[in-house]
């Protein structure tokens, strides 16, 4: 039996429930040119989609790629309509939660493993440099195929039980997704009248910079999904209530103003939960914010040029540079970096230049090595 194939010595068809949703797109395609395998699905967003009682007919791996509130109504939906015809299936689910997910799959009489990788579909075909959940609630004939391809999806793979997953999610997606959306209500409610928020970005320290990015990650995705993570995690409003007697007791302090209160908040917030950490995480962690603060520096860095190597060879970067040094121009930086639509390029960022950037330009592409990404494509 090769890797391909499920316990039938066949590769199966793979069935994607909500194969119009972001992930859902994403794994048609992986399950497509990855793993070459045939794919179906199903959506209420598609103009045509079969019933659950013929989806569970045409494919042997189900995989629920459906919104985090609704996940376990629809594999409900699924056990009811396959009536027992699921047994010899796989059936799997990205949701951002997993106990209720992995819950209601179990109640179906199928191969069940819950699944949740830790980031935005990537643009690119695999999941490399990811993380992904793992759940293998009850995995037994179609142990080989999973395990081709969780390798195939390349992500750094995290086994882990339902209840567990979800405590942990609660501290590593809702605590911090709280703080964030709390940050951006109280940015609203104040930033006016602190001069606005191009007053505030002018002022930036590399920690404001960092937290907006993740608050503006947020604020522009998919609402659903942050709502889920807050809602439908029964973990999550014990953490949200410590988080609301924290920032109280910080307010406190603060209000009281006198030398003991100074003390506490050393102790209570500083010193204590430091602690936790051990020496050698804080001082690495301390040096990775400086590391950001300078790539975020670097990357702020005028003039600068994107260039896109079409040619993946080793020689190809240092035939680029000789052009900067044909011309004299000296670079004060330069990073291997992605374009909005995952475009690996090079940026590199300038020092007073002696030509025009034009001139830089065309000799970067008469050089042949190289094609010029506008500065609109590159997004900085
Ligand atoms: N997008 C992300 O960044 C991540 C998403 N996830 C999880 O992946 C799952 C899917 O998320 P996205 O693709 O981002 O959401 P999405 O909202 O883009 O896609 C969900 C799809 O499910 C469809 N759907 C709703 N009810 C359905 C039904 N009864 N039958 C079939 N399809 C139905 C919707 O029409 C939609 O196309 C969620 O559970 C989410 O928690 C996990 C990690 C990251
Ligand atoms: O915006 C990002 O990259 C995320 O971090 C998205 C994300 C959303 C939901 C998840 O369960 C996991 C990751």
């Amino acid at each position: 039996m090769s890797a391909r194939t499920g316990p039938n010595g066949k590769p199966p068809v793979v069935g994607i429930v909500g194969i119009d949703g972001a992930y859902g797109r994403w794994f048609a395609r992986f399950f497509r040119e990855r793993l070459g395998l045939r794919t179906t699905g199903c959506d209420p967003a598609l103009a045509a989609s079969p019933t659950p009682r013929e989806l569970l007919g045409q494919c042997d791996v189900l995989v629920f790629s459906t919104p985090i509130r609704h996940t376990a109504a629809i594999v409900d939906d699924y056990v009811q309509a396959a009536g027992g015809d699921e047994a010899g299936m796989l059936w799997l689910d990205l949701t951002s939660i997993k106990q209720v997910p992995v819950e209601a799959m179990l109640r179906s009489r199928a191969e069940v493993a819950g699944l949740h990788p830790m980031a935005a579909p990537p643009k690119i075909g695999s999941l490399a440099g990811r993380v992904l959940a793992v759940c293998q609630a009850r995995v037994d004939r179609w142990q080989g195929w999973l395990a081709h391809m969780l390798d195939s999806l390349e992500a750094d793979c995290v086994d882990v039980v339902p209840a567990a997953h979800d405590r942990a999610m609660a501290l590593v997606q809702g605590l911090v997704h709280a703080s964030h959306m709390t940050q951006a209500r109280v940015l609203r409610a104040l930033a006016a009248d602190a001069g606005g928020l191009p007053l505030l970005h002018a002022l930036r320290t590399v920690g404001y910079e960092l937290d907006l990015t993740v608050t503006g990650r947020l604020l522009s995705g998919n609402p659903a999904i942050y709502e889920g993570i807050q809602f439908d995690n029964p973990h999550v409003l014990p953490v949200l209530r410590e988080l609301a007697v924290a920032t109280g007791r910080l307010r406190d302090c603060v209000a009281d103003g006198g030398e003991d209160a100074r003390r506490a908040l050393r102790r209570d917030f500083i010193a204590e939960p430091a602690a936790l950490f051990d020496a050698g995480e804080l001082a690495s962690r301390s040096h990775g914010f400086d590391r950001l603060g300078y790539l975020l520096a670097d990357l702020a860095e005028r003039p600068c040029l994107s260039v896109y190597l079409p040619e993946d060879r080793p020689g190809s970067l240092r035939e680029l540079l000789e052009t900067f040094e044909a011309l004299g121009i000296n670079l004060a930086s330069i990073h291997s970096s992605r374009t909005p639509d995952g475009q690996l390029h090079f940026r590199i960022g300038l020092d007073a230049l002696p030509v025009a950037l034009d001139t830089l330009r065309k000799a970067v592409e008469d050089a042949g090595i190289g094609r010029v990404l506008e500065a609109s494509d590159a997004a900085g």
